[in-house]
């Protein structure tokens, strides 16, 4: 059977509000991190960058690869060890499912997979921000490379710094790229970040905290 993601499937009309809005439904009533949808929402922000062009695609390669590795842990025989970033974090330190000096036997534990794609939350949270209290004359390429200076590129060699930054010049203008995002005029584009927002700070903060609590922020 096809899935969904099929070519022979007509492209749906693309919101990137319900992309952002699944990072919500990540958050159980007890403050737990849902995997599920963690990886769900990152999915859909891959296809997002997507349809931005083809020079972003030697990050979302990296980004499916990531979300791939992930998956595989959520269908193996221990998935249900995955529910939650909490679960995940037990499982794995209790079974010493995780390099912790250098990558050696578990070069792909959910612990390191997951806190890359963490530490690209923080960047998203910044670029979001920016977006929201930005003007008519601010420039994405310009909000989206602060954003990445301030967050994600302390993590990366110069050679994906530089490569990164020439292709946040090629993002569109904020018109376009609002229109891009599909989700109305500047003023509901506004409004949506102030509701998402939050949500991705929560699940952003819970992670640092419980990736701090256990020692795994410098997963190699
Ligand atoms: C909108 C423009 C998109 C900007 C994306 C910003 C993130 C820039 C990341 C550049 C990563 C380059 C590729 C390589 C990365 C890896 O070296 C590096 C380390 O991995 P390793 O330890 O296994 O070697 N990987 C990472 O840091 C993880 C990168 C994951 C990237 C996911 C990007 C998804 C972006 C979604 C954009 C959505 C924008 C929505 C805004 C309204």
């Amino acid at each position: 059977m096809a899935d969904s993601d099929s070519d022979s499937v007509p492209e749906e009309k693309f919101s990137l509000k319900e992309v952002l809005i699944t990072f919500q439904s990540c958050l159980t009533d007890n403050q737990e991190i849902l995997t599920d949808s963690y990886v769900n929402g990152w999915r859909g922000l891959v296809r997002f960058m997507n349809s931005l062009g083809s020079i972003f695609s030697f990050i979302s390669k990296d980004a499916v690869n990531k979300i791939q590795i992930m998956v595989t842990h959520q269908n193996g025989e221990n998935g249900d060890k995955y529910e939650t970033l909490q679960s995940m974090v037990k499982y794995e330190l209790d079974n010493n499912l995780v390099d912790l000096q250098r990558r050696a036997e578990h070069p792909e534990s959910g612990c390191r997979t997951l806190l890359r794609l963490h530490r690209t939350l923080r960047w998203l949270e910044l670029f979001l921000e920016k977006l929201r209290t930005s003007t008519e004359d601010s420039k994405t390429s310009v909000m989206c490379t602060d954003a990445y200076n301030d967050s994600l590129a302390q993590y990366h060699a110069w050679i994906i710094r530089k490569a990164a930054t020439m292709a946040f010049c090629a993002l569109p203008g904020r018109a376009a790229f609002f229109q891009t995002m599909n989700v109305g005029s500047t003023e509901q584009v506004v409004a949506m970040l102030v509701e998402a927002i939050p949500f991705i700070s929560k699940v952003y903060e819970i992670t640092e905290e419980l990736y701090k609590q256990h020692n795994l922020l410098e997963l190699p």
